[in-house]
């Protein structure tokens, strides 16, 4: 298959990279720094589930200087979508599937309003990968799953072709029928995750293990478990019991890449995330306090890094 990875980042890269080594033709879109690192030595993956080097990639800033591609793999931040679906554009053909990896339930809303229902093919990823300095990309843990499917739960050829792609280069995949639903069932998670490790600047192990903050993580999700049942997305009443106990599946040191983003002084996508459920509640009458305070709390911090020193 002929791949565009829109946002060379955590997970463009590390999807783009396997795709490229399972044989694919895969161009890359970066800027800045990780452009620079792209052209001079390629792009390297560090993973307990085998490194990767691929020594030279089709890298560029500007789309348009592609050429047509069957699938664009989105891997950028929540605010840089719709300017990203605007470049993209030069890539497409009628067939060609956009599949988004980024977190949160509005990127496919924006991506379908910008580029058309019939492009968007709905995806989750389940990854923790970021960018370990320019040109590498470091997977923590060994989870690297995608999900996906058509919005009208077809499992259309370009699904299943690019559902196969995936498999042969080694990436745990699956096709859905209910891809809104697999979307909100990650955003509940990950609402929880995201706003409990980053308020409280730990893993998820301590978390989970208070009795005030693991009832503070299960209010969390439940208030976004609310939202989607308003909406009319199924989600079963006591789901955030279910995600509860599965946070205490995974490993104690788990956090999100909104709390690594805290933690380096990054921009946050906490208004994508929690700011989301406040503002979708708020329309539907739904209370969702804690996913305020999470919120208002993470406010200060979420331009990136700045001088709170009042000096
Ligand atoms: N990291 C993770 O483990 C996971 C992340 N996600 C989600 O995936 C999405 C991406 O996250 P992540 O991979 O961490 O993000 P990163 O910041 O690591 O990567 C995004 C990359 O896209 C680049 N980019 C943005 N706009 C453009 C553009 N117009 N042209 C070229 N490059 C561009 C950014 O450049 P610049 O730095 O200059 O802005 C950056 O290098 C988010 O929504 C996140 O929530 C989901 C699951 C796991
Ligand atoms: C929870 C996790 C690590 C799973 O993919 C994630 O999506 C994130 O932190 O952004």
């Amino acid at each position: 298959m002929r791949i565009a990875v829109m946002g060379t980042g955590g997970v463009g890269g590390y999807f783009g990279a396997r795709l490229a080594r399972g044989g694919h033709d895969v161009a890359f879109v970066a800027r800045g720094r990780q452009l620079e690192a792209l052209r001079a030595h390629g792009l390297r993956v560090e993973s307990p589930l085998g490194d990767a080097h691929l020594p030279e990639v089709e890298v560029t800033d500007d789309p348009a200087e592609l050429d047509p591609v069957d699938l664009v793999l989105f891997g950028v931040k929540l605010w840089d979508t719709e300017a990203s679906a605007e470049l993209v554009r030069p890539l497409l053909t009628e067939q060609t599937g956009v599949v988004s990896l980024q977190n949160g339930v509005v990127k496919d809303d924006i991506l379908r309003r910008v580029l058309g229902d019939a492009q968007v093919i709905g995806g989750v990823c389940y990854i923790a990968a970021t960018i370990a300095e320019p040109g590498v990309i470091r997977h923590s843990g060994t989870l690297q799953k995608l999900v996906l499917g058509e919005y009208d739960g077809a499992i259309s050829p370009r699904v299943r072709e690019f559902r196969d792609a995936c498999a042969g280069s080694g990436i745990d995949v699956e096709i859905s029928d209910r891809i809104e639903q697999a979307v909100w069932e990650k955003f509940v998670f990950l609402v929880g995750l995201s706003g409990t490790t980053s308020t409280s600047r730990t893993t998820i192990g301590p978390i989970r293990d208070h009795p005030r903050a693991r009832a503070f993580l299960r209010d969390v999700m439940d208030e976004v478990v609310r939202v989607a049942r308003a909406t009319g997305v199924p989600l079963p009443a006591d789901y955030a019991d279910d995600r509860l106990a599965f946070t205490d599946q995974v490993s104690a040191g788990m956090t999100s890449s909104m709390h690594h983003d805290l933690e380096r002084g990054n921009r946050l996508e906490v208004d994508w995330l929690s700011g989301d459920v406040v503002e979708r509640g708020a329309a539907l009458g739904v209370p969702t306090p804690c996913n305020r305070a999470i919120t208002d709390i993470l406010s200060v911090h979420s331009e990136g890094r700045t001088d709170l020193s009042g000096a």
